[in-house]
């Protein structure tokens, strides 16, 4: 079965939404991890959870794919409900836990066949392997395999079932930027098949460069859902002019200056905030001693989630 050959009878859909979310609450004892949160996932669509740790990403995968249950609300997955049809979903949604485990001395190929055969269709090995871009690995143990080759072929574990919907949590979390770039194509490969992809991540590059979609959320409420770049576009329409610090900044007098409207310490740089780059720009340069390696770009979702939280994606920012 692939995607496109599943007939509307044998998967209902819900108005051409692959999920559907609302008023989904989730607590911990007294720790509320998902509140009254509502979301859409369109069928074919490559959609983004982006939120800092302990956002309730993953709680919110684990209740789509019926791996928890929820308090409160109505959750819909290719029609069915996951906490009672798991069934209906068993064989069109794959999943690819944060945790997930291979067997290190089967091979690539070893590995395909044996998850092949649980179940009862599912896609020859083969053309998996090529899909995932492993053909020249296909005979290698996967404790030989590079991080983002074992990541491939865990996500090739799920897709060897032929799924409609793939969920992934924090897919590329470790990889190097070519290892993530790798496993990206996969998913968009995935997703240009008709296939539907809900990720997690807390990369706001992950979430700008991959996705079509993207919910923030933020203390298990979404903040903002839509295209990245709309989201850009209505939250964050500024330039953010970076530099890099040489011992404590005088954010003060930074904060002081003409045009100047935020000001964010990120690792050894300093992120000024402006509608006026030009000017900001004019005025950094002449500063004594002048900043060092000055760069400029358009705000991102990471801007995005700072002006709808007032906090920051990045845990390990100080400003
Ligand atoms: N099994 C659990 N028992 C108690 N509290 C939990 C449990 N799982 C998650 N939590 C809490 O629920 C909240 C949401 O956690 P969750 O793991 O869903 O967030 P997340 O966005 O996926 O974060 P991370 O990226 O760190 O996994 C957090 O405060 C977390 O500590």
């Amino acid at each position: 079965m692939t995607p496109d050959q599943v007939s509307a009878e044998e998967t209902p859909r819900t108005a051409g939404n692959s999920v559907s979310v609302t008023g989904l609450r989730k607590s911990y004892g007294s720790n509320r991890a998902v509140e009254d949160l509502d979301l859409d996932v369109g069928s074919g669509e490559l959609f983004g959870v982006l939120g800092p740790n302990g956002a309730g990403k993953s709680t919110l995968l684990e209740i789509l794919v019926g791996l928890r249950e929820r308090d409160a609300g109505t959750v819909e997955v290719l029609g069915a409900d996951p906490s009672t049809d798991r069934e209906h979903l068993r064989r069109r949604v794959a999943v690819q836990p944060q945790q997930a485990e291979l067997f290190p001395n089967l091979t690539v190929r070893e590995t395909l066949h044996l998850w092949a055969s649980f179940h009862e269709e599912a896609e020859a090995p083969e053309s998996v392997v090529e899909r995932v871009g492993l053909t020249a690995s296909a005979d290698r143990r996967v404790h030989e395999l590079s991080g983002g080759q074992e990541r491939r072929l865990l996500i090739a574990t799920a897709l060897i079932s032929e799924p409609l919907l793939v969920v992934l949590d924090e897919p590329s979390t470790g990889l190097d930027p070519n290892a993530r770039a790798e496993l990206w194509d996969v998913l968009l490969a995935f997703r240009d098949r008709g296939g539907t992809a809900l990720l997690s991540t807390h990369s706001m590059e992950e979430a700008e460069s991959l996705c079509d979609r993207v919910a923030v959320v933020d203390g298990g409420r979404i903040v903002a859902c839509g295209a990245p770049a709309d989201l850009v576009s209505e939250h964050a329409p500024h330039t953010v002019v970076s530099f890099r610090r040489t011992g404590a900044p005088n954010t003060a007098a930074l904060r002081a200056m003409s045009g100047v409207e935020d000001i964010e310490l990120h690792g050894n740089r300093v992120l000024v905030h402006t509608h006026r780059a030009d000017e900001v720009v004019t005025e950094l340069t002449a500063m004594t001693p002048p900043p060092q390696d000055l760069v400029r770009r358009a705000a991102g979702l990471d801007n995005v989630f700072r002006t709808l939280t007032g906090r920051s994606l990045d845990e390990n920012e100080d400003g």
